[in-house]
């Protein structure tokens, strides 16, 4: 174990080295919350966090946000405890809202091979909602093997596994408040 020394250090494995700290993502969630809230005032849109990973990037969101929004959650699985996608999307948690006719803004922690959010868009439309967005905390674009369309990132990454800020390592590690690559 090693202690990293950003804003506020904590103790991680000696194979995990910095690569977002707290105080950038917490800048970049400000930007992006002033955007989002700019493209959707006055549309009370729902947002769809995608469980389990999103789910502390979703929390810091939303606080950056000054409109009305509604929040909602739907849990699937593809990696399990692994580090590549089975390729097999589970459904864990069915949407309860219902989105017909509504704005909806799906709420990503990583795009990496871009299943997740084929599969969510495909999934998603057949609800028809009125417009369909798509916002990711991470994106590792050399990872992506279809293609996908996201509105909002907050930021571009490399082909690393990243852990932290809601982000698992076997389903460890996501209370840390950087992100981490590990070796
Ligand atoms: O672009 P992809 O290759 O599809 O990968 C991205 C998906 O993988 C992770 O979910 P995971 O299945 O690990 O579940 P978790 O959110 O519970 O960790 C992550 O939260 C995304 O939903
Ligand atoms: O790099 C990653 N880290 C954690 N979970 C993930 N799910 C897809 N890619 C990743």
């Amino acid at each position: 174990m090693k202690r990293t020394f950003n804003d506020q250090s904590e103790i991680v494995p000696e194979n995990y080295h910095i690569l977002i700290p707290e105080a950038t993502i917490e800048s970049r969630l400000k930007e992006l919350g002033q955007q989002i809230s700019r493209d959707f005032r006055g549309k009370k849109p729902i947002l769809i966090g995608i469980l389990n990973g999103s789910f502390i990037f979703l929390a810091d969101l939303i606080r950056n946000l000054d409109i009305d929004v509604e929040v909602d959650f739907l849990r699937i699985s593809s990696y399990g405890d692994g580090r590549e996608s089975s390729g097999h999307i589970k459904i864990l948690k069915p949407l309860s809202a219902d989105i017909n006719g509504r704005s909806v803004i799906v709420v990503e922690d990583i795009v990496d091979s871009g299943l997740s959010v084929q599969f969510l868009e495909r999934m998603l439309s057949a609800f028809n909602p009125v417009e369909l967005k798509f916002v990711t905390l991470l994106n590792k674009p050399s990872k992506n093997i279809v293609e996908v369309h996201i509105d909002y990132i907050g930021f571009e990454i490399e082909d690393k596994f990243v852990v932290g800020y809601g982000l698992d390592d076997a389903q460890l590690k996501r209370n840390l408040r950087s992100i981490y690559f590990i070796e």
